[in-house]
């Protein structure tokens, strides 16, 4: 099995690069980067089918909006990178079909139509930044593109902007530096208010709200935060009391917001919630415009609910120019700069750039957003397990009889690991991958697996079974069912009435070792033919010379039977197919009841 020291897979090489066949790679190039690991041309049959790059044929990478140099750098190491900012949503439709990756920050839409036009070539998008509501995730997965993000190194630049909007706006500093440029000498209209002793409600107390509330605390503010999903011990850690949406809105003096957008959070400010707030509230919003219900937010500055509103962020970016809410006296707005830092863009330039490489070299990112992460060293245990399970879901569906659809699965895992121990979503995407491909034109990796076997009505459920034993190894075996369907070769069908094919890793190759109720043995490589007979002597050889006369090589031969003479099923495993004439030979043999050509 060909081992990576990193995490791996994720990207299937099905998809159709333009310029660059993996095959074609193949054929050409004697070794080649997999995982970030340089391999062998031979290692190649034996991996799992993820992206491959020959290491003389670059990707190519499209930076949409101004990155950062170091970003930038690390991305021109490893891919051909057009640098093109700017592009309408046509121009940029166009372009993408002839990229691998693409890299945004929150001034491009990344819509479905983008996806659409890669024509399967775009395996990531990269959003230098945190918030991803740019980009349409549900597309992504549908279309198998990983979508990784920079989610940490701007937290302090738009908690320092939060910070810098607060004080700003309790100061006039905006407007007074307005009127001081216009002439004007306004001491006594530009009276502020304190920050010390006042009520700050953080909204969102994620990485931005802390350390925003951590500042405010510096400060001498009383910080208070609302969020559902935020553990208290680490609120209370630096001082800060979780409370309910309603309290935090009702007991505030100062409301900093610090969601996502979400549909949940979609207007959560609105004239309703508007209504619940003290007279007088000032509010900062660095978080996304779309938090706020905009024409509700004039509405109570006019009215004196709000008396101030400090924002960086807008429901359309950039905002009209007639805006009756940037044109308020009472708002100071700023040009979406929360992450407009020196250090900020660099830092988000080298997270996302690093992101985007790892996920091209066909690594697991850590800042995966519509995928699992699954640790490396977990990922180098499971590999050999990772081939068996596409391999049993690949024989599995070609057992099936034409006509009956596949709609139930179920997978066992036998296993010596408590059952905590053991994450199955990477076996369960292979078996999907293995399971579908066959039968589509469909290409599943571990961002799109789930929803496509969902989308095509096929239920997968999964079982541990706990063994005794040494739980040295992840799994001991690995058994896919698939019930109420038809079987093309009957002896699959198992005692209580599902196709079901069962494997193991011997020695770091996976083996077939149950078809139906009959227990074989025979290493998953090649391919496999499966003859049931009544158990005689002299079976293995008249098939083998079949197999012989056309120079077909015998790889492995295992026989399963009930009881000696009774009731058997052959395995037998071959390196070339054999011809149509040579399986009709095989089954015209007078003791083959039935026999089935599964290819690997
Ligand atoms: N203005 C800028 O330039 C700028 C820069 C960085 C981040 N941001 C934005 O700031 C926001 C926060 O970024 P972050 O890095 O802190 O993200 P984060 O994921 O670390 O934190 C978001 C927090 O919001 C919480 N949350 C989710 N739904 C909520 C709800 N209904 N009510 C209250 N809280 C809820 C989450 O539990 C989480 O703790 C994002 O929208 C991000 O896009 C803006
Ligand atoms: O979500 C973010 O990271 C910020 O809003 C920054 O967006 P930007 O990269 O467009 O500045």
């Amino acid at each position: 099995m060909a081992a990576s020291a990193s995490s791996t897979m994720l990207l299937s090489s099905k998809s159709s690069r333009a310029s660059l066949s993996w095959k074609n790679q193949l054929a050409s190039t004697s070794a080649f980067r997999v995982s970030g690991v340089t391999l062998p041309r031979r290692s190649l049959r034996q991996c799992p089918r993820f992206i491959v790059y020959s290491m003389d044929a670059k990707p190519t990478v499209l930076v949409a909006e101004k990155l950062g140099e170091a970003g930038l750098k690390l991305l021109k190491e490893f891919a051909n990178v057009d640098c093109s900012y700017n592009l309408s949503p046509e121009e940029l439709c166009t372009k993408i079909s002839l990229c691998d990756a693409l890299v945004v920050r929150s001034g491009t839409k990344v819509t479905r139509e983008i996806f659409e036009s890669s024509g399967g070539r775009l395996k990531v998008v990269g959003r230098a930044g945190v918030g991803i509501d740019n980009v349409d995730l549900a597309a992504a997965t549908e279309h198998g593109c990983l979508v990784v993000n920079a989610p940490t190194a701007n937290t302090v630049a738009a908690a320092e902007h939060g910070i810098a909007l607060l004080t700003a706006m309790a100061r006039n500093v905006a407007q007074a530096d307005a009127s001081v440029k216009a002439g004007k000498w306004l001491r006594n209209k530009y009276v502020g208010v304190s920050l010390v002793g006042k009520t700050l409600a953080v909204m969102g107390f994620g990485k931005v709200g802390s350390e925003v509330a951590r500042r405010a605390k510096g400060l001498g503010m009383h910080v208070i935060a609302h969020d559902p999903y935020a553990p208290a011990d680490r609120a209370r850690a630096i001082g800060v009391q979780l409370v309910s949406f309603d309290e935090a809105l009702a007991s505030a003096d100062f409301i900093s917001l610090h969601m996502p957008l979400t549909p949940a959070t979609k207007q959560i400010l609105n004239d309703e919630t508007f209504a619940k707030m003290k007279k007088g509230v000032r509010i900062v919003n660095v978080a996304r415009g779309g938090v706020i219900d905009e024409e509700a937010l004039v509405r109570a500055l006019d009215a004196g609910i709000v008396a101030q509103a400090a924002l960086d962020v807008f429901t359309v970016e950039p905002p009209p120019k007639d805006s009756k809410l940037i044109q308020h006296e009472n708002v100071t707005a700023t040009p979406h700069l929360g992450a407009s830092t020196t250090e900020a863009q660099e830092g988000v330039a080298i997270e996302v750039a690093e992101a985007v490489v790892g996920a091209l070299k066909g690594e697991l990112s850590a800042t995966a957003v519509n995928a699992p992460m699954v640790p490396a060293e977990v990922l180098l245990e499971l590999k050999p397990f990772v081939v068996l399970a596409e391999k049993l879901g690949r024989l599995a569906v070609q057992l099936v009889a034409g006509g009956s659809g596949v709609k139930s699965v179920k997978v066992t895992y036998g296993s010596a690991r408590a059952p905590d121990d053991l994450d199955t979503r990477l076996l369960r995407a292979m078996i999907t991958k293995g399971m579908i491909e066959p039968i589509s034109s469909v290409f599943i990796n571990l961002v799109n697996a789930d929803f496509t076997a969902k989308q095509r009505g096929l239920q997968i459920s999964e079982e541990r079974l706990l063994l005794d034993g040494s739980p040295e190894s992840p799994v001991e075996f690995i058994q896919v069912q698939i019930a109420n369907v038809e079987s093309k070769f009957a002896s699959a069908i198992s005692d209580s009435g599902e196709i079901r094919v069962e494997g193991r890793v011997k020695d770091g190759v996976p083996h077939l070792t149950k078809v139906g109720s009959f227990e074989v043995d025979v290493s998953l490589e090649g391919s496999i033919i499966l003859c049931s007979q009544v158990d005689q002597p002299g079976m293995i050889g008249k098939v083998g010379s079949v197999l012989g006369e056309e120079n077909v090589n015998v790889s492995f031969m295992s026989v399963g039977r009930v009881a000696p003479r009774k009731q058997a099923v052959m395995a037998i495993g071959v390196d070339e197919q054999p011809s149509k004439e040579s399986l009709k030979r095989i089954g015209e043999i007078p003791a083959i009841q039935e026999f089935v050509y599964l290819g690997l």
